[in-house]
């Protein structure tokens, strides 16, 4: 009996780089990630670990190396509704409101049969601010306003970038519930932060970034 193939990585960079006017900003820098597999990314300052999600989220090229998904090259465009970036800036429509911003998301990448929109709102913790303009939210509820995508759109790879940053303590717990729920049906994530974090009640497993 042969052994059958191993899966491919849901991700995979190989010997990924990325220059700013001929300077390196990071790389050349190899990982694998598979499904169900949270990861930190992790760097000093100017690392460059924002500009590894924004790569992967469609929003820079491919300068050196190579990316892949499920073992076929990565295709920018062919991969943007696997792929959920939640970054420094939220992409949230200040005068638009918590229930329309993520009804414009939706629209735009689809959203998974559960939960409801009404249902995510309340477990992400905004019951009563749905229909409160964004621009007139604290700081951790806009955070909690662009959270909520994780709850009702159906990518597989969520890139966070500070996903913990203004949140209070049962913010970060939400976070890492969503996550952990996530890895459980085969999703995966890439999250950077420089808060010490309790991680899915673990050690979360590490990719360094390196010049
Ligand atoms: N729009 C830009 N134009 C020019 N240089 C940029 C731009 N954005 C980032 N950089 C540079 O790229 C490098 C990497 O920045 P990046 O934001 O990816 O780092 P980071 O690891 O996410 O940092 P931090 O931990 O401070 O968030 C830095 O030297 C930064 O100055």
């Amino acid at each position: 009996m042969t052994a059958s193939p191993a899966r491919p990585a849901l991700l995979e960079a190989r010997a990924l780089a990325f220059y700013r006017q001929d300077e390196p900003v990071f790389g050349p820098l190899d990982f694998q990630l598979a499904e169900g597999e949270i990861a930190l990314v992790e760097g000093d300052n100017g690392s460059g670990k924002t500009t590894l999600l924004r790569i992967l989220a469609g929003l820079l090229h491919v300068e050196e190396g190579e990316l892949r998904w499920r073992g076929e090259a990565w295709q920018r465009d062919a991969q943007l509704g696997d792929v959920l970036f939640l970054g420094h800036h939220l992409g949230l429509k200040g005068d638009l409101s918590a229930r329309e911003n993520l009804a414009v998301a939706a629209g735009l990448y689809g959203r998974r049969d559960e939960p409801g929109p009404a249902d995510a709102l309340r477990r992400i913790g905004l019951a009563g601010y749905e229909d409160e303009p964004v621009r007139r939210l604290s700081a951790g509820q806009k955070k909690r306003a662009a959270l909520v995508r994780l709850l009702l759109l159906p990518a597989t790879l969520w890139l966070l970038d500070e996903p913990y940053a203004n949140l209070d303590r049962t913010g970060i717990e939400l976070v890492n519930g969503l996550l952990a729920q996530h890895a459980a049906r085969g999703g995966a994530a890439l999250v950077t932060s420089h808060g010490a974090v309790s991680f899915l009640g673990g050690e979360p497993r590490r990719i360094r970034m390196h010049a």
